[in-house]
């Protein structure tokens, strides 16, 4: 591909991320003081492991909606067979949420937007899922070190999704096409940003992206096991189509 079309590309990823965005990490700054009273902090702490799950499901499949809205703008992803289209959301919608909520987290007080406001580690206590929570503040303070631009954290998130390496692809050959017009972007945009050593680091993220995400399918797998019906009634479907 000419040095035209991988500038193009980016363009076209920048713009699918920005239109698929949610919350513009901006929009979200202005609001990065503004954290759950002791009082609010108190109600999520009464609300049982049922009602948490859920609410956090409801959020977390809101998150996914719009990832699958950038995936299908994303230049070359339609044409993929429909099969590893799902193949690909179904492994990698959960890390792109997570490359993405890295940009609403505040590192200066170790809170991320959730439920209208910034909420401490604390918030999420009725989840019984502590090892959980605190790695994906880990990982989101991890990512936030590395200070990507929009536009970066777009392309990543591209690459993160387009992965030829994901079991069961019908079409490995065409997904390693498409993933390697984006490599090539990818290493146009870190060249012309002088920030050539951020591939490596960012690699490094991508293993922690994979270990996270199976701490959560396995905390989702307990916590059906105690409550199957809060899943099966109440979860959303896209939710459990993903991730169950
Ligand atoms: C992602 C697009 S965005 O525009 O940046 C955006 C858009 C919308 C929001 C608001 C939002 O939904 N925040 C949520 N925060 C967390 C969370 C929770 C614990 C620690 C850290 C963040 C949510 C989760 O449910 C979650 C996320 C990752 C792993 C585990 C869980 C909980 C398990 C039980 C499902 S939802 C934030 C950011």
């Amino acid at each position: 591909p000419s040095l035209l079309h991988l500038e193009e590309l980016c363009v076209n990823i920048v713009r699918s991320h920005r239109e698929t965005s949610q919350h513009h990490t901006e929009e979200l700054h202005a609001l990065r003081w503004k954290i759950f009273t002791r009082e609010e902090v108190h109600i999520y702490h009464s609300k049982t492991v049922d009602e948490m799950w859920q609410l956090c499901a409801d959020r977390l499949s809101e998150a996914v909606q719009y990832v699958v809205e950038f995936a299908k703008r994303l230049p070359g992803f339609r044409q993929l067979r429909q099969n590893d289209q799902i193949t690909l959301l179904k492994s990698g919608s959960m890390e792109v949420v997570l490359v993405r909520m890295s940009r609403m987290f505040n590192t200066d007080n170790s809170t991320v937007y959730f439920d209208g406001k910034f909420a401490g580690t604390e918030v999420f206590k009725s989840l019984l899922c502590a090892d959980l929570i605190s790695a994906v503040f880990d990982f989101a303070h991890g990512l936030c070190a590395l200070q990507l631009s929009e536009q970066q954290l777009a392309i990543f998130s591209a690459l993160v999704l387009i992965n030829a390496d994901r079991p069961c692809l019908e079409e490995r050959g065409q997904v390693q096409r498409m993933r390697k017009d984006i490599e090539l972007a990818f290493n146009h945009i870190l060249f012309k940003d002088r920030q050539e050593s951020l591939l490596q680091r960012l690699d490094e993220k991508v293993t922690v992206l994979k270990s996270l995400c199976s701490a959560h399918m396995e905390k989702l797998r307990w916590f059906r096991q105690l409550y199957p019906l809060t899943v099966h009634t109440h979860f959303p479907p896209l939710y459990k189509e993903l991730f169950a």
